[in-house]
């Protein structure tokens, strides 16, 4: 009693960073993605996931945090199939995206991930113009017809919040932009295709301090649109864009819940350790 009472005095302090009460309550959550008995193992045995059961919520931020080398962003990869490009990695158990097993052998992977879409720590735009980055998901799917490129073209970079600053400027190369454009550019690209989830690795820690509240900015305005999955290191990150949180240690999901209750009052001793700094 006396610990959690010392979490609540040592946690973030949601007040000052302009959250209130909690108002996101599991129970009444509908479920984009279950997580079922999920174990990986890489290099055929080195277990880095151990028996995950969670489900994320549809149109609401969930959070990973956890020590570095926990497992979130391996847990993360498993929700779009990156992992299976990794040699000898090995997974059991199911990922369900609306009730239909992801993980099995009759999936169209490309299809998955047009569904799911996955935006890097590092923004990784092509060496091609702003327009035809964020045109390219709709040009493999054989549309070229001007107008929907056009239209589709400007509805995603507003969507992504970067309409303004190169609307003048779609025909030049985004190699161009800065660093915290390109990942805006990057979330244009993805949310074209228009995918159900968007899986944000670390999205805004190689950002400035502006760039990162921008991309803040636009993980609110996009949860009305899409599920969005983030891991981030940054604790008060998590606080300020999830609804929320899972924390993870040593491949482990230790306690899921609303961000709010997981910071002020947290369930599990591990949690209150963490969130506290007594590690990671
Ligand atoms: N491709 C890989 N091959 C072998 N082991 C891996 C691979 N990727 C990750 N691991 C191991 O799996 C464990 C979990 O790593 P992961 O990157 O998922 O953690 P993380 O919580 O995202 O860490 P960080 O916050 O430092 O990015 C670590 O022990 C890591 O060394």
């Amino acid at each position: 009693m006396t610990q959690l009472n010392t979490a609540r005095t040592h946690s973030l302090n949601f007040a000052a960073l302009g959250r209130s009460e909690p108002t996101f309550d599991l129970q009444h959550e509908t479920i984009s993605l279950e997580v079922k008995n999920l174990n990986l193992y890489y290099d055929n045995n080195k277990q880095a996931l151990h028996n995950i059961n969670m489900f994320i919520p549809k149109r609401r931020v969930t959070a990973y945090i956890g020590p570095s080398g926990c497992g979130k962003s391996t847990l993360l990869r498993c929700f779009n199939r990156m992992n299976d490009l990794v040699d000898d990695v090995k997974i059991t158990g199911e990922i369900l995206l609306d009730g239909e097993n992801i993980y099995h052998q009759a999936v169209n992977v490309a299809d998955l991930r047009r569904r799911i879409g996955m935006v890097f720590q590092k923004p990784n735009p092509f060496p091609k113009t702003i327009y035809e980055n964020v045109a390219y998901g709709l040009r493999l799917q054989g549309i070229n017809a001007r107008r929907l490129l056009d239209d589709v073209v400007e509805k995603s970079l507003k969507g992504a919040a970067l309409w303004d600053e190169v609307k003048d400027r779609l025909h030049e190369n985004a190699l161009g932009l800065s660093g915290g454009q390109q990942q805006r550019l990057v979330i244009a690209r993805a949310i074209a295709i228009e995918p159900e989830v968007l899986l944000l690795d670390e999205p805004a820690s190689a950002l400035d301090p502006i760039s990162t509240l921008k991309i803040e900015e636009l993980i609110n305005e996009l949860k009305s649109d899409y599920t969005i999955i983030i891991v981030t290191h940054n604790m008060q990150q998590a606080a300020r864009v999830s609804d929320y949180t899972a924390f993870m240690y040593l491949g482990e999901l230790i306690e899921f819940g609303n961000t709010t209750t997981l910071f002020t009052n947290p369930a599990q001793k591990q949690t209150e350790d963490y969130i506290t700094g007594r590690y990671g």
